[in-house]
């Protein structure tokens, strides 16, 4: 099955706009679980089709435990965004990942705990594989374009995923680098990536090292000043390296050999009959393809 690609990038803190879009419109969706984080900002990037989703909201509005997770990502999908490149602001678990350099995700540990978390639930009960949680198409992708655009990049890495919104104490920092093998911490990428694979949608993670977190002896407790000095320039390296994005992805794509596009394929357990009505006609968006057959 081809399909025509459409990049959704959700913004993370210090990215709450971009530029370049031809025939860009701030559209204005809802969705069965309230309102996105913000309207959308779509157009076409250099011939791709493009959305952008400020995940905080443009004035930094939502906290990491009260972004609408399930509604950003609903409403990507109805904006028929196939391919999610999350861009996030992270804190550095290794000495050779330094402020400045991008990690490109590919495993997260979820220590969340005050979100919802899925789609599906009582009456219409669905379990999708997230061994897997990114798409590697599409993470190389990003590598690539980071490479392209200077930045100093790293294929690969563990990304923890906090409550927040207070930073970590010197004990949780050294237990997730050195006895979790964590990389990187950030407070937003769960439950984002497990809801991209539920609604079959390719999900990029791109983290972007604002700090070493607490363990570092050189460099101290986290300073959000520091942070967001970082922060500025990181931006715009995330900016130059979404531009890029569409001299390496295809316009038409097949099918995701991974199978994040097909990831409810047989996800769904709930009998037909058994199916609560309500929930069905809300996970329309999401999971149209699967319940309507
Ligand atoms: C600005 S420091 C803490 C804040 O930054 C990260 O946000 P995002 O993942 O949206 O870039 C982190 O998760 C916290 O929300
Ligand atoms: N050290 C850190 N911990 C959690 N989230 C972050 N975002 C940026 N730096 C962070």
């Amino acid at each position: 099955m081809t399909r025509e690609t459409m990049i959704g990038v959700i913004g993370g803190s210090g990215l709450y706009e971009i530029d370049g879009l031809q025939d860009a419109k701030w559209v204005e969706l809802s969705t069965p679980w309230g309102a996105p984080s913000d309207a959308i900002f779509t157009g076409t990037l250099n011939g791709l089709p493009m959305a952008f989703l400020p995940r905080h909201g443009r004035g930094h509005v939502h906290s990491p435990s009260s972004v609408p997770y399930r509604a950003n990502i609903d409403a990507l999908k109805q904006l028929g965004v196939t391919d999610i490149i999350s861009v996030s602001a992270c804190g550095s678990f290794r000495e050779e990942m330094a402020p400045g350099d991008f990690v490109v995700v590919d495993q997260f540990i979820d220590r969340t705990f005050a979100r919802e978390k899925s789609f599906f639930g009582e009456g219409c009960v669905a379990h999708v594989s997230v061994a897997h949680p990114t798409c590697s198409r599409l993470s190389e992708a990003c590598f690539e374009a980071g490479k392209a655009q200077g930045v100093k990049m790293h294929n690969g890495g563990t990304y923890l995923a906090m409550e927040g919104p207070q930073f970590s104490t010197i004990a949780e920092s050294k237990m997730y680098r050195e006895s979790w093998g964590c990389d990187v911490i950030g407070m937003t990428n769960m439950p984002e990536a497990k809801l991209a694979r539920e609604a079959e949608i390719c999900y990029a993670s791109l983290a972007m090292i604002t700090d070493y977190d607490s363990w570092h002896p050189d460099h101290g407790e986290v300073d959000i000043t520091d942070i967001i000095k970082t922060l500025m320039g990181n931006a715009d390296n995330a900016r130059g390296l979404v531009a890029r994005l569409p001299e390496i992805l295809d316009a038409k794509r097949n099918a995701c050999e991974q199978g994040c596009d097909s990831a409810l394929e047989h996800a769904i357990l709930t009998a037909p009959e058994k199916r609560d009505a309500e929930l069905v006609a809300n996970l329309n968006t999401v999971a149209g393809r699967v319940l309507n057959r």
